[in-house]
């Protein structure tokens, strides 16, 4: 038994379809930079001005697993928050997200399966009320019951 969960950690007795959890981050050129830094990912659409100026987007962007990394955060964070174990996620990128934006990313819990404890999360993420990534998430959520 451990019922020692921290505040927002929704365990699997108490999840219910519907349930949506949501955060807002201001994506700055230092995150673009640290992620470059962290993932090794330094394709220059993310980095380079001369470059990004020369593509579809006409300057940079964020890296698209950053964006994804906020659908992670809520996940890890709030539903079903800490103790979560991500199984599984699928993305589409649908939108560029630039330095400067500020990213809404929200899941909704659209499946849950109480004995094998698995929970199935509609994911979005917008900028400015337009979609930049869609997709589904399966995680193994946290229980009362086992730590
Ligand atoms: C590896 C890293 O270093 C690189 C990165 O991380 S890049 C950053 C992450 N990616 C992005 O930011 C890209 C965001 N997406 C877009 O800007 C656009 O989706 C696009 C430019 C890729 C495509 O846009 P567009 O050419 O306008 O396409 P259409 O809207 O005209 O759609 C045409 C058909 O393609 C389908 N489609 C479009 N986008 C996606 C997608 N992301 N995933 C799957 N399918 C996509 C769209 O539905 C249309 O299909 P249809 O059957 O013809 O209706």
């Amino acid at each position: 038994m451990f019922d020692n969960f921290p505040r927002g950690t929704i365990c699997i007795e108490d999840i219910e379809m519907g349930m949506t959890r949501h955060l807002r981050k201001h994506v700055t050129d230092r995150d673009i930079e640290l992620f470059a830094e962290v993932s090794t990912d330094r394709n220059p659409v993310h980095l380079d001005d001369d470059y990004a100026h020369d593509t579809i987007f006409e300057g940079r962007i964020a890296h698209g697993m950053l964006t994804a990394g906020l659908i992670s955060a809520v996940i890890g964070e709030q539903l079903p928050g800490h103790g979560t174990i991500y199984m599984g996620q699928t993305l589409k990128f649908l939108g560029p997200v630039r330095p400067g934006d500020t990213v809404y990313a929200e899941v909704k819990v659209t499946g849950i399966d109480h004995a094998k404890r698995h929970v199935t999360l509609d994911c979005l993420c917008t900028v400015d009320g337009k979609k930049v990534l869609v997709g589904e998430a399966k995680v193994l959520a946290p229980s009362r019951k086992f730590d």
